[in-house]
């Protein structure tokens, strides 16, 4: 039953593939020739600012979903049992988070770029710090994106790996660079639907030839691959429920509270709500989605139950193993293997096709714009669709750098996330709940993390520290005397493989990266502020900070409250109001919905009071 011996790919198959491209370089077509025709950055980089919720929503998903998580999560829950599943607890979390504190900010700041709120609350310097943090990591990043399905199918089946490295690149950089994001988004919803489809497939008739649920059910439990909570406080433990569920829930901000991909679609929405609504739709889909890749790993092992199949394949790792899995599953069955390509590439694409236009709207709004405040609006237009295009290019040559790295692709990206996301998030939660940090505070704290973050990093990966569990490769039948012995030994190990001292800090688990570099960063923040002198309340830009400490305490009586908060943002001194410029004209939607506070905060606050400093945008 070796799939590579067989012909896997029918005509059929390689149809259904191909109408996965053809369709999303028509959804790019089709903005590029309707509506205003991308020929203002507005339309092209904020999708005119009139997206809905679902679409918005299904766009989020797609965004850090890629075929690392299709692949790597069925390798992980293969390899080390389903405690990774608890990572779905951090969701609640981490979706409220960003919409109800991040979300409001930054939607009624009016920006383009989520970076820009770094210059209205410190200073420009803080904002290109930040800018060139996300280019890095989203450039980073991007290069797995793409090189991962291309590897593990030609491990599989033979697929030239450059050749598809080209082809999705390629045709990501065309319908990002003609439709703009309008393209972006609607592409994302076609894709995800056929990303869940080609999940479901594979699930469906996994289940099927492996003698239905109750044998997949009775293979897992008997291989011990069912995980309960594991409470272990070690934070050098790889997966453990605070690991997860509480270092999870800081990887979640930083993607979905502060990274410009996320952001930006939450400005592209018609309105406040339609975001934070967003945000709510996403929970459940992700929810669902990180279900369908733990499920398939646990089809994977009632399948094989641990026997390593690795060895016929060109390279032996996991994650191209769960492709094996895959084809061995749906040979023979006309178009499955297809829409599982599919799946795989919609799942890469949407991932990063988001990151060029995210790249393409910071570069032009934070770093090429300020220098060039009377350029034209068509000149700004096609710099954007340029940049665009030299990033889909750049991206090709990132997957030949990710072609060096030899660690598991979920934890490669994962730790891309935690080491250069957790410094930015560390700036915004700067930023937004300390109204004292000021802007030398928040450079030093932003090096100060990021140095840290790659010092443990990069240290772990010199030394080599892993730190998983290991569980038995197969599924026999472990007799109860057997199992005490193993536990003993297990234990006893463990007792000797404990790290110490540096060695010890570099085996922090890497789920841990995001929620400890951003720490760094507010405290050396903080102390640095308090050092060079501490921000006076009536210089902070009004609107950019969120009154956490008033809003935890909603609580108490007010006079305790005055008391307590030495800052009070929201109301500000009328003289204060005099130095605002004049509110800018908005080219859609009501004014005054967006900029009055909600319904809750109405009585306290005097709306004007509210009013945020806003910056002038290129309207056409
Ligand atoms: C971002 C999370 C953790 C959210 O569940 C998940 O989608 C994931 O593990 N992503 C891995 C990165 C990727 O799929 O590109
Ligand atoms: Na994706």
């Amino acid at each position: 039953m070796d799939p590579s011996e067989q012909k896997l790919f029918t005509v059929l198959d390689y149809v259904i593939f191909g109408v996965l491209l053809a369709a999303s370089a028509c959804i790019g077509l089709y903005y590029a020739l309707s509506g205003g025709r991308q020929r203002t950055t507005q339309e092209f980089l904020m999708a005119d600012r009139s997206m809905h919720c679902l679409p918005v929503s299904l766009s989020l998903i797609a965004s850090f979903q890629s075929a690392v998580a299709i692949i790597g999560v069925p390798a992980e829950i293969y390899s080390h049992g389903t405690q990774y599943w608890f990572i779905g607890c951090a969701y609640i979390l981490g979706l409220l988070i960003p919409a109800h504190v991040f979300i409001p900010v930054l939607y009624r700041l009016r920006l383009s770029s989520a970076y820009q709120y770094l210059e209205l609350r410190f200073s420009k310097a803080v904002r290109i710090c930040g800018t060139l943090t996300f280019i890095f990591q989203m450039v980073i990043y991007m290069g797995v994106c793409v090189y991962t399905p291309a590897f593990a199918l030609n491990a599989v089946t033979g697929f030239e790996l450059w050749g598809t490295v080209l082809v999705t690149g390629l045709v990501c950089t065309l319908y990002t660079t003609m439709g703009g994001l309008k393209a972006v988004i609607w592409t994302d919803v076609f894709q995800t639907v056929v990303m869940f489809a080609g999940q479901l497939a594979v699930i469906v008739v996994g289940v099927q030839r492996t003698g239905g649920v109750s044998e997949v059910w009775k293979k897992v439990v008997e291989g011990n691959r069912i995980s309960g909570l594991d409470l272990n406080p070690d934070p050098t433990e790889r997966h453990t429920f605070w690991t997860l569920g509480v270092g999870g829930v800081f990887l979640m901000l930083s993607l979905y509270g502060v990274n410009q991909a996320q952001v930006q679609r939450y400005l592209s929405s018609r309105t406040e709500r339609d975001a934070v609504r967003s945000c709510y739709v996403v929970f459940p889909s992700l929810q669902l989605a990180l279900a369908l890749s733990c499920i398939m790993g646990l089809v994977m092992f009632a399948r094989y139950c641990g026997e390593d199949h690795t060895d016929k394949l060109r390279n032996s790792s996991r994650d191209a193993m769960v492709i094996y899995f895959v084809m061995d599953m749906l040979q023979g069955l006309p178009g499955l293997p297809g829409l599982f390509v599919a799946c795989l590439f919609s799942a890469a694409l949407s991932t990063i096709s988001s990151a060029f236009n995210s790249l393409a709207t910071v570069t032009m709004e934070d770093l090429i714009k300020p220098h060039f405040p009377s350029m034209s609006e068509v000149r700004a237009t096609l710099v954007s669709k340029a940049l665009a295009l030299s990033y889909g290019l750049l991206c090709l040559a990132m997957a030949y750098l990710t072609h060096l790295m030899g660690d598991s692709v979920l934890q490669v990206a994962l730790k891309i996330f935690g080491m250069v996301g957790g410094p930015i998030l560390g700036l915004f939660c700067l930023g937004m709940f300390f109204p004292c940090a000021n802007s030398t505070g928040a450079v030093t704290g932003l090096g100060a993390g990021l140095a840290t973050a790659f010092w443990v990093g990069i240290g772990s990966i010199v030394t080599r520290t892993y730190n998983a569990k290991q569980l038995p490769p197969n599924c026999g039948v472990v007799l109860p005397s057997e199992n005490a012995t193993t536990a003993l030994q297990t234990a006893f190990s463990d007792v000797m493989r404990r790290p110490s001292g540096l060695k010890r800090f570099y085996s922090l688990s890497y789920m841990w990266y995001s929620a400890f570099s951003c720490v760094t960063v507010i405290l050396v923040g903080l102390i640095i502020s308090f050092l060079t002198g501490p921000m006076k309340e009536e210089d902070v830009t009004p609107g950019t900070i969120y009154p956490l400490v008033e809003k935890l305490l909603c609580f108490l009586p007010e006079h305790v409250k005055t008391k307590l908060c030495c800052v009070s943002p929201l109301r500000r001194p009328s003289s204060e109001q005099q130095r605002l410029p004049p509110q800018h004209k908005e080219r859609n939607g009501p004014t005054c919905p967006r900029q009055t506070p909600s319904p809750e905060e109405s009585d306290r606050v005097s709306s004007e009071a509210y009013t945020p400093f806003v910056e002038h945008e290129t309207v056409v």
